[in-house]
């Protein structure tokens, strides 16, 4: 009899931790957490495209009563994240952007500290500087200028070149831009907008911003506008219960995006958080529709406040593509700063350059990982040494 009560007691108990002790996942969502949407995804209901034609979809209208505020309950077993101090955020992920450039650092000092640097010497430099991703035109001044020092000071010393390389390096990633977030406002919640195409790191980045702010002792909201995936919205939940964030969200699948955002800026309002940031759909550039949606969403925000920050992301790793999308965003939204994602495993930094001449748009914050702190702050001097250390 004792054993068959015991033997209850002990599956009830098992049920409990299924339901409320699934673990809140770091840095790697788990497989329910999918990591893209199909770009052409409409909301279920949703009428077809017209040929040509430019439709923002009618999306079911959440009402007040469907958007949760999901304030993180803490039950007492819940230990909340303290997230990782700046100090050793930034020296772990300085080292690993060391790590990524190797090969372009090792193979561009060794070309140019050789005896004689004559034109194929010039043009393998070239080549690696392409590679790196710099673009076609900042590659070809940057090389002039080199050669043109490296004559003018006939030095061969590898130190002195190095010396060179950084300067110019420097002059090109611009330390001029204000790299600062907008998130300090008076008298109101500073609003971010988060935005970029499929699977590049939103949601992701939201989540590891969230921790940074947090750590900075600032009181945040986080609005999950991606409506398209159940998952989405509990993905970003789940970063936020992590440090205590509280996440404003729909029940009703493919919501209309524009009214959950609403509803957040106006919840961080009531709430007087410092900050609040609007996570959104993924979208390609090239679909007309999704790109008139998120226009609205930004325009509805605005009808409550002013969109202090929008931030588009985009993946370090897709090279030259990335330009083309921060064109079609910036004029949709308006982009003020670039998240350059998965800089981890790629030499291709030299796209920091690139996006930002193209766009007259800073470079504000680079992820470096998966992992929940592997965010950091974008700074030109720190960025230049690390491409350069071997
Ligand atoms: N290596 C690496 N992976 C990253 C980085 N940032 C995000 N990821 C990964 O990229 C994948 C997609 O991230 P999400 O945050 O879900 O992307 P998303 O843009 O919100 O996706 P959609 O909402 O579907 O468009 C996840 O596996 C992340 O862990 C980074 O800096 N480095």
């Amino acid at each position: 009899m004792t054993s068959i009560v015991l033997g209850v007691v002990l599956l009830s108990l098992l049920g409990l931790f299924l339901v409320k002790g699934r673990p809140l996942t770091p840095g790697k969502p788990s497989k329910e957490f999918p990591e893209t949407r199909d770009p052409d995804d409409l909301p279920p209901g949703a009428p077809e495209e017209p040929d040509g034609a430019t439709l923002v979809a009618d999306r079911p209208e959440a009402t007040p009563a469907d958007l949760d505020v999901e304030v993180p309950e803490a039950p007492a077993e819940t230990v909340l994240e303290t997230p990782e101090a700046p100090e050793t955020r930034l020296a772990r992920l300085r080292a690993r952007l060391v790590k990524s450039n190797n090969i372009f650092s090792k193979s561009l000092l060794a070309l140019l500290s050789q005896d004689e640097i004559d034109d194929a010497v010039w043009e393998e430099i070239e080549e690696t500087l392409l590679s790196a991703d710099l673009g076609a035109d900042s590659t070809f001044e940057l090389v002039d200028t080199l050669r043109e020092r490296v004559k003018v000071e006939g030095s061969k010393d590898p130190d002195r070149v190095r010396a060179i390389l950084r300067e110019e390096l420097i002059k090109l990633v611009d330390p001029e831009f204000d790299r600062s977030l907008a998130v300090e406002v008076a008298d109101r919640p500073a609003v971010v907008l988060v935005v970029g195409v499929n699977g590049v790191g939103k949601t992701t980045t939201v989540g590891k911003l969230a921790r940074v702010l947090v750590a900075e002792d600032k009181d945040v909201l986080l609005g999950a506008a991606d409506t398209f995936r159940a998952a989405a919205a509990e993905q970003l939940t789940t970063w936020g219960a992590r440090v205590g964030v509280p996440t404003v969200s729909s029940e009703v699948e493919g919501a209309d995006p524009a009214s959950v955002a609403f509803e957040a800026v106006d919840k961080a309002t009531e709430l007087e958080t410092d900050v609040v940031m609007v996570d959104t759909a993924g979208r390609l550039q090239n679909k007309a529709n999704l790109m008139d949606e998120l226009g609205k969403v930004k325009r509805v925000i605005e009808k409550k406040s002013p969109v202090d920050e929008v931030l588009l992301v985009l993946d370090a790793t897709t090279g030259q593509n990335g330009l083309s999308q921060a064109k079609i965003f910036s004029e949709v939204v308006d982009v003020t700063g670039i998240v350059l994602t998965k800089l981890d495993g790629t030499a291709r930094g030299g796209i920091v350059v690139a996006i930002q001449k193209q766009l007259g748009v800073p470079v504000k914050l680079i992820g470096l990982g998966e992992g929940p702190d592997d965010l950091a702050p974008f700074d030109t001097e720190s960025f230049v040494d690390a491409l350069l250390e071997e």
